[in-house]
């Protein structure tokens, strides 16, 4: 089983190509056009979900079978297609471009593939099987999902404020790493948690990032 290494890709305004235009490439569409992907898909027909989108004019769609040279310009690829050999060369070409290709009908063909995600606002929990089960990291996700309350969402979103001021205002090296640390260290979480937490406002942080002194207690 391969080891993979997890990335969280910015594909915002990029050009991400799929190959194949059914359920497996609508999973994937889905995915990149909420993190603002273009997607193109290349495929002689398409689900009803994606003609919906094409008729939305949230996607583009070129009908037809993948032809050599279809990859030119993407940032990424997914071959998605029901033809194992059309996947195998929609590979072949993205590694001659150096383009990151997704192969859906066998995993360990392409340079990377697709966990199983749970988004809270900024928070993003990713489960992968490395390939060996999907079901059973869908289903861990969703239990996971199940578990969690949306303290993190609030806590990211002051934390997210916060680190924003700081290092929009404050040039010095080590004062901003100082308040990054009492940032870290103030205790949010608890007290979202006891429901006592109020969050701040920017000009409250503004006026704590001028007062906070390094031996102030946080
Ligand atoms: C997580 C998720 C994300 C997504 O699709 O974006 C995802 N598969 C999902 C669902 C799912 N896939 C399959 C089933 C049917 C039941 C079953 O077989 O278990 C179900 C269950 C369902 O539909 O509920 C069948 C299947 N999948 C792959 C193969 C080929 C192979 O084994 O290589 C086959 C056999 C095909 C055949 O029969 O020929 C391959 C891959 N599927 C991956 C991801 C990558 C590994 C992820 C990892 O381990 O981290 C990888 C390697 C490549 C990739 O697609 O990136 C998404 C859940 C979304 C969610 O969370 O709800
Ligand atoms: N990765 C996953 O999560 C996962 C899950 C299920 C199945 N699979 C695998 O992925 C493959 C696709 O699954 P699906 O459910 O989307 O299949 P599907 O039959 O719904 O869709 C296949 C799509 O490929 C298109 N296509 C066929 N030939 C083409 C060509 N030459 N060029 C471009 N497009 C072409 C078809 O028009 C269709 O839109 C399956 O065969 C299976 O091996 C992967």
């Amino acid at each position: 089983m391969q080891t993979y290494v997890p990335l969280m890709m910015n594909v915002s305004g990029r050009l991400c190509i799929i190959i194949g235009g059914g359920l497996v490439a609508e999973r994937k569409a889905f995915s990149l056009l909420d993190a603002a992907a273009e997607v193109r898909i290349v495929s002689p027909a398409l689900s009803e979900r994606l003609h919906s989108l094409f008729l939305e004019e949230a996607l583009e769609w070129i009908q037809r079978g993948y032809r050599e040279g279809d990859l030119e310009g993407a940032f990424l690829v997914y071959a998605a297609t029901d033809t194992p050999e059309i996947n195998d060369a929609v590979v072949a070409e993205a590694n001659r471009l150096g383009i990151p290709v997704n192969h859906a009908g066998d995993g360990g063909r392409g340079s990377f593939i697709t966990p199983s995600v749970l988004r809270r606002g900024k928070l993003v929990l990713s489960v992968s099987a490395s390939g060996s089960g999907p079901a059973a990291a869908s289903r861990l996700c969703r239990e996971i999902d199940e578990a969690c309350g949306d303290d993190y969402e609030l806590y990211l979103d002051a934390m997210a404020m916060a680190r924003t001021l700081v290092k929009a205002q404050v040039r010095d090296h080590h004062r901003r790493s100082v308040l990054l640390e009492a940032i870290r260290d103030m205790d949010m979480l608890t007290q979202i948690r006891q429901g006592t937490f109020t969050p701040w406002s920017e000009e409250e942080w503004m006026n704590w990032i001028e007062s906070y002194r390094e031996d102030d207690e946080a």
